[in-house]
């Protein structure tokens, strides 16, 4: 039962698609006391999540974040399946798949017939309208967006993105979660990239602009922004740590969204995705990760 919005009330998340935001969104929900159940189409996938997880779990044991004992629990709470009907006693899922619309409503249509009545679906799009994702199911008050951030087990926010139809019961139990998971919730209204991808992926965009354009080499950008505006990470790093096809998705719904052209994807950066140098998840993006330290490859 999930209807009263508080936090207890949810014991049982689903989470769809294993990649980097899944695997790092059932290690979070999973180390918080809640059982999870991680689907994917491959069974590789599964396999490789299980193991990213437990690696990071090893780097917070030894970071002495979370014990031993802990860190058993909460793989002990995790299963996998490839089959959406696993998904079936779920009292939320989190969609957690490939930034492409069709590839969600096909998982949202697909995965409605397997749910309990009053499960809460949660969409983790970066970009995507989440009132129109609501609109292919049988239940849009009960959907919303809760965008958690990469890496999942290190970044505190998560935004929360009411459809136009998401009920006040839904809000809470998700704004109840997130604080359960150890998360800060920032509210943002369900427009194109909502908040942090609004301002966030054009500035990368722009890196990759003036990268074409030569202003500076990808060292040379990403020192300028790491150093001159304190930034973990510059805007190129960041790119290839997010995946360049992530960020061009993202560019996309912004240029369709808005109609305005200063949202152009970057030749460049679409160049890249179509040559399949997606960033780290390739081995190839803006560096080159076949070696320890990556090497700017411009
Ligand atoms: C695209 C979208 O839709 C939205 C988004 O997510 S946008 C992207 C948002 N994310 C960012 O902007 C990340 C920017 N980068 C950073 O914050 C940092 O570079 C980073 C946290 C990723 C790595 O930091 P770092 O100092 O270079 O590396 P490192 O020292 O290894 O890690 C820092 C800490 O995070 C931990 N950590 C890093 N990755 C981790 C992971 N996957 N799981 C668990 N812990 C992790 C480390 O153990 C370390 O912990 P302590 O502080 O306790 O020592
Ligand atoms: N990367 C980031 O920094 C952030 C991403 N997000 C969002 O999170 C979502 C996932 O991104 P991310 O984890 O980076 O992407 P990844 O590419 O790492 O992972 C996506 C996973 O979804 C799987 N998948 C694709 N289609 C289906 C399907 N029909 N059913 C089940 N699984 C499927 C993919 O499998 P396969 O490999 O076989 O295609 C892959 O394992 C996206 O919506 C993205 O915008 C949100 C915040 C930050």
């Amino acid at each position: 039962m999930v209807a009263d919005g508080s936090a207890d009330a949810i014991q049982l998340v689903g989470v769809i698609g294993a990649g980097q935001m899944g695997n790092g969104i059932a290690h979070v929900a999973a180390l918080s006391g809640l059982d999870v159940v991680l689907t994917d189409l491959r069974p590789e996938a599964l396999a490789q999540a299980l193991a990213t997880i437990g690696k990071n779990l090893d780097r917070q044991v030894q970071k002495g974040a979370v014990t031993e004992s802990d860190r058993t629990a909460a793989l002990g709470r995790i299963t996998t399946a490839s089959e959406t009907r696993a998904l079936g006693q779920c009292d939320i899922v989190i969609e957690a798949a490939t930034e492409r619309e069709e590839i969600k409503t096909a998982i949202l249509k697909d995965l409605v017939p397997h749910l309990k009545p009053d499960a809460i679906i949660a969409t983790n799009t970066s970009s995507i309208s989440i009132t129109r994702l609501a609109a292919v199911t049988d239940r849009p008050h009960r959907v919303i967006g809760m965008h958690f951030m990469n890496p999942v087990p290190v970044m505190k926010l998560v935004e929360v993105i009411r459809g136009i139809a998401t009920d006040d019961a839904t809000f809470g139990a998700v704004q109840a979660l997130a604080t359960r998971m150890g998360k800060t919730t920032a509210v943002a209204e369900d427009y194109p990239a909502f908040i942090v991808n609004r301002v966030l992926i054009p500035m990368i965009n722009e890196a990759a602009y003036a990268l074409m354009e030569g202003v500076g080499s990808v060292s040379a950008i990403d020192t300028a922004m790491k150093l001159g505006t304190n930034q973990p990470m510059g805007p190129l790093e960041l790119g290839d740590f997010i995946g360049l096809d992530t960020c061009l998705a993202i560019m996309r719904v912004l240029q369709d969204g808005m109609g305005d052209s200063k949202y152009r994807p970057c030749p460049l950066l679409v160049k890249y995705v179509e040559a399949g140098w997606l960033g780290r998840k390739t081995k190839r993006g803006f560096y080159d990760y076949a070696e320890a330290v990556p090497r700017p490859t411009r």
